[in-house]
């Protein structure tokens, strides 16, 4: 049996967002010399413009760096970026199974937050070599002593010499690749075994098509070479292997222990799935590598363009979107009050921010959504089963036999102080607890959530009752029967098809109550009075009215000041743009979403 390159590191960074990880890799980079000081432009990693405003990595990619230690010896570093949020968490394991450790980066004058521990304990998990390193050392601010002590207390590993360095400046850098090159550990891998790639990424380019981003467990992966999809069992063709130093670097062959691209005249994403193992085709491999999931959509809304003559630019756009984006799902739908639109699933409330934010951004359009759902299924009285997408699919009541919500599996770490807190606020969210486990001064909370209430305003009601420290990640269980309702919205008697909702029924009036209350705030006052009612069936559990509106919005400029006059009328302009126009009255975006905003306190 041989043996994988002993001088290879294959490593990631764990750190929370603004803890300094894209200006550690960017001076490891300019370190190792991989780029021109005139190509470090800006953070090189994050390669998408909206990743960066964001300050968010939501794609893997992978730098390979030769570095040159202290004892003489030339290592091959790869470095695998992970993207940072739970919506993404599937991708981080298989960024992070991709590696034999990982770098926790921790803000020495901050201290550990409660993001970046999930993460580790998914690294700890996978068996990862995780060292501990205090950036931002150069601040006056920074308390390294403390901060170690954090991290023994929270994370639970050694703490004591982790290297404390200033990514800013450079210090540090030099130890810092040292201990690395020492502490974590060489891949294993059998070079002589049939071929094992394990996909940590894929994406779509415009010259290249499907850039597949592999790291080699077993074998290796040569040009021409005959490879197979163990999830498809599909076979495709080896072009051109390489690697990225950040710039794409082409070489004959990737051996075991390597992390490199490959690409194969493969035509869309969704045939090389993140996580599935690549194989020979001529001589496969018996079993393929563990942790292999199919990601699904767990989240769906309506997207419909304002002005109705832009719905092909919207299906063009979804289509080129979707070209990267295998999590991406979308289906026309028409809706009686917003006309044609899609139904588009995604994998979380960030995926779907991030799309429609793409959508407006980089295709120019102006796009109404409707409050995000989940799906549920649904069992008719003939006995079939379906799931429905959207309030609007549910089957009329005489054939409907049950209704079942989709639950997950969620966990919280939070410090010790909000705990309290953090349970009422899952009890309140229905949830049921299922353990309850203390670490320093970090307690894991588990619950059985369901993913309705999740999508709602969990992440922003976790935040403010934990002060920011609670950190959540979830995984999709099951589907269970719930007593769910279907709530109407008539605005001025006429039901507003985009505005219906799925409620538990024991919450069905309250939370009616509260959204006709909240949507009578938002829409704007007409000339006339407009009614707002919230009904299950022909039943009306709550009313609201918009009171007429008094006077001419510019009537109080009059007095000559005509530019102010302006301003005020293109500011009604801009605020047209998210408004939509249903039966006689204009209803502002916020309203669609005014359901995330009903809290039951
Ligand atoms: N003073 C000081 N500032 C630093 C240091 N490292 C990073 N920063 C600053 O901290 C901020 C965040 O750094 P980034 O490297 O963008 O952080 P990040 O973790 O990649 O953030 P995300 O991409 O949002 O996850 C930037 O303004 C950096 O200039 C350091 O060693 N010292």
């Amino acid at each position: 049996m041989g043996e994988a390159n002993k001088n290879i590191r294959n490593f990631s960074i764990i750190a929370h967002i603004d803890h300094g990880k894209s200006t550690l890799s960017d001076r490891f980079i300019q370190y190792c010399g991989g780029l021109a000081d005139r190509e470090m432009e800006a953070q090189v990693l994050d390669s998408m413009d909206l990743e960066r405003e964001r300050g968010i990595t939501i794609k893997a990619q992978c730098v390979a760096l030769d570095y040159k230690a202290r004892n003489g010896e030339t290592y091959h570093l790869n470095f695998i970026d992970t993207p940072g949020h739970v919506d993404f968490s599937y991708e981080v394991s298989r960024s992070l199974a991709a590696c034999d450790g990982a770098l926790l980066v921790v803000d020495a004058s901050q201290g550990v937050e409660a993001q970046s521990v999930a993460n580790c304990y998914t690294a700890l998990d996978l068996n990862l070599e995780v060292v501990p390193v205090l950036n931002k050392i150069d601040l006056p601010a920074a308390d390294p002593d403390r901060v170690c002590q954090e991290i023994e207390d929270i994370i639970g590993i050694e703490a004591t010499d982790a290297v404390r360095v200033s990514a800013k400046s450079g210090i540090g850098i030099e130890d810092l690749l040292e201990q690395l090159v020492e502490r974590i550990p060489p891949p294993k891998g059998d070079p002589d075994a049939p071929l094992k790639a394990l996909i940590i990424d894929s994406w779509f380019d415009n010259y290249l098509g499907v850039v597949v981003l592999v790291r080699m467990i077993d074998g290796e992966m040569r040009k021409k070479m005959k490879i197979r999809f163990m999830s498809t069992g599909r076979d495709f063709q080896v072009e051109r292997v390489g690697i990225y130093t950040p710039k794409m670097k082409d070489l004959d062959v990737l051996r075991a222990g390597e992390v490199g691209f490959m690409i194969s005249g493969i035509k869309e994403i969704a045939a090389a799935k993140v996580g599935d193992t690549i194989t020979d085709a001529q001589k496969p491999a018996t079993t393929p590598l563990q942790g292999f999931k199919e990601i699904q959509p767990r989240v769906f809304a309506g997207l419909f363009p304002i002005e109705s003559d832009q719905y092909e630019n919207l299906r063009d756009a979804l289509s080129k979107l979707k070209l990267n984006d295998s999590a991406l799902f979308y289906e026309p739908e028409t809706s009686q009050a917003l006309g044609f639109g899609f139904r588009c699933g995604f994998l979380g409330m960030l995926h779907m921010e991030i799309v429609q934010e793409r959508l407006e951004r980089e295709y120019n359009l102006d796009l109404i959504s409707t409050a995000p759902t989940v799906i549920y299924e649904v069992v008719l009285t003939n006995g079939e089963k379906q799931f429905i997408h959207s309030p609007s699919e549910l089957p009329v009541v005489n054939k409907l036999a049950e209704i079942r919500e989709p639950i997950i599996i969620g966990t919280i770490l939070v410090p010790q102080e909000y705990v309290g807190n953090v349970i009422t606020l899952c009890m309140e969210k229905r949830g049921m607890q299922k353990n309850m486990q203390y670490m320093g001064n970090q307690v894991s909370l588990t619950f059985e959530l369901p993913l309705a209430e999740v999508v709602m305003d969990f992440f922003d009601r976790l935040k403010s009752c934990s002060r920011g420290y609670a950190s959540f990640d979830y995984a999709m269980d099951r589907f269970e029967p719930a007593p769910m309702v279907r709530v109407d919205v008539l605005v001025n008697g006429e039901k507003v098809d985009a505005l219906a909702l799925m409620i538990h029924r024991d919450f069905a009036q309250s939370r009616g109550r509260m959204l006709v209350e909240k949507m009578k705030d938002l829409i704007p006052r007409q000339m006339y009075e407009v009614a707002i009612q919230a009904a299950i069936g022909s039943n009306i559990i709550a009313r609201s009215t918009v009171k007429a509106m008094r006077k001419d919005v510019t009537a109080k400029c009059y007095g000559g000041d005509v530019s102010r006059k302006r301003k005020l009328l293109e500011k009604q302009k801009e605020g047209k743009k998210r408004m939509k126009q249903v039966g006689s009255v204009e209803i502002p975006q916020e309203a669609f979403l005014a359901v995330l905003k009903v809290s039951d306190k």
